[in-house]
């Protein structure tokens, strides 16, 4: 463990220094890794495992659009590419990465193949934390933790190829064997994370559904569509308010926070900018806030899990999710937004 300072509060983090992967392989070397659902984190957790040298198959039903994308990724049916079930059976750790939703209708197959020793893996704390709602309540005799990369599957996997690697939190909730935290971390190592800090399942799930729901991709869209708006309402063309709302900030802004903090953006932008920005930061965040205690508030109470399993475990849960990205796809904003893109020089 290297004790950082983050802003003066020290924390316990594990680095790929002190946690080699050749590490990680002597732990796992006995292992079957069965990674079950092939959705988003599927393929970055499975694919960098496998770059990496552990021993992992895939679980995943069939006929799928999963099942085809596993198949071109290299994983061999009936080698190292099976049904669920079959998965199951083989593991010694079951990296439990259906949608959080699925893991509710399939956790009593998972129940009955989760046998003594067993790991049990998720990338959420969502099912046990909820269990009240979900149901899963894994049995006292396998280790069972989670490690959850901070960020999209997709990104997992491309910052991987480009020998760079995403932040995890990692959490123990059950040690079985007395080696349930080398087990986390040694796949913590093994999914490519950047490094691992700790938490808690319920403060992994309370800190990522507020996040995604807040400034990640809620607020985000969100706040980006009021200040659209209210330019289109004054007059201005679609590009260049969508110039000034998002192309500005993906393009240039953010990166520079990215690179060395918010002030180091501001830094680089005009003493003009700098000035309102000051000023105006205070006015959105007091105004804002209601929303994000309403929000915590809504995720503590198991509200939003509830919404998210009542949804999600509709059979046309995709077609519904899909006609409103569709609507937001088709706005006059992000229409816009395409146009922008395409005019991107050197795309
Ligand atoms: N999407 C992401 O990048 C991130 C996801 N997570 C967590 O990782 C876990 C997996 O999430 P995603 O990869 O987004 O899942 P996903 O929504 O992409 O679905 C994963 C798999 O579930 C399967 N599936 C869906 N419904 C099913 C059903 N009824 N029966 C059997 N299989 C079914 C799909 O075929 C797919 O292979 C979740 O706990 C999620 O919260 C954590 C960090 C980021
Ligand atoms: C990418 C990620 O970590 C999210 C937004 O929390 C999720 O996909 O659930
Ligand atoms: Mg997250
Ligand atoms: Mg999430």
């Amino acid at each position: 463990m290297a004790i950082m300072d983050f802003g003066g509060v020290k924390e316990d983090v594990v680095t790929r220094e002190e946690f080699p992967l050749a590490k990680a392989r002597e732990i796992l070397a006995s292992e079957t890794i069965a990674v079950i659902g092939y959705g988003v984190q599927g393929p970055g957790q499975a694919l960098n495992l496998k770059d990496n040298g552990f021993k992992v198959i895939v679980g995943q039903r069939s006929p799928s659009k999963s099942y085809d994308k596993a198949v071109a990724d290299g994983f061999v049916p009936g080698v190292t590419l099976f049904s669920p079930e079959e998965a199951l059976e083989k593991a010694t750790v079951i990296m439990y990465l259906l949608s959080d939703a699925a893991q509710i209708a399939m956790w009593p197959t998972v129940q009955k193949h989760l046998t003594k020793g067993k790991a049990l893996y998720f990338s959420h704390g969502f099912g046990v934390t909820y269990k009240d709602r979900t149901g899963i309540v894994p049995p006292s005799d396998v280790d069972v933790f989670l490690v959850a990369p901070k960020g999209s599957g997709t990104s997992l996997r491309r910052l991987f190829l480009e020998g760079k690697g995403l932040n995890s939190s990692y959490a123990i909730f059950q040690d079985a064997t007395g080696r349930a935290k080398e087990r986390a971390l040694a796949l913590g190592i093994g999914i490519g994370s950047g490094y691992l800090f700790e938490t808690t399942f319920k403060n992994e799930v309370y800190s990522d559904l507020t996040g995604e729901r807040g400034i990640l991709m809620g607020a985000l869209a969100g706040v980006m569509e009021a200040q659209y708006n209210v330019l289109r309402k004054n007059g201005h063309s679609p590009s260049e308010a969508f110039n000034e709302t998002v192309e500005e900030l993906t393009e240039s802004l953010i990166k520079l926070v990215g690179e060395n903090g918010m002030d180091w953006m501001y830094a680089n932008t005009s003493t003009t900018a700098q000035r309102g920005a000051l000023d105006w930061r205070k006015p959105f965040r007091d105004a804002t806030a209601p929303v994000f205690e309403e929000l915590y508030a809504r995720v503590k109470a198991g509200e939003e899990a509830q919404r998210s399993i009542d949804t999600n475990s509709q059979p046309d849960y995709r077609v519904k999710l899909e006609a409103e990205l569709a609507e937001i796809r088709d706005s006059e904003m992000w229409q816009a937004g395409k146009t922008v893109r395409s005019l991107r020089p050197g795309k």
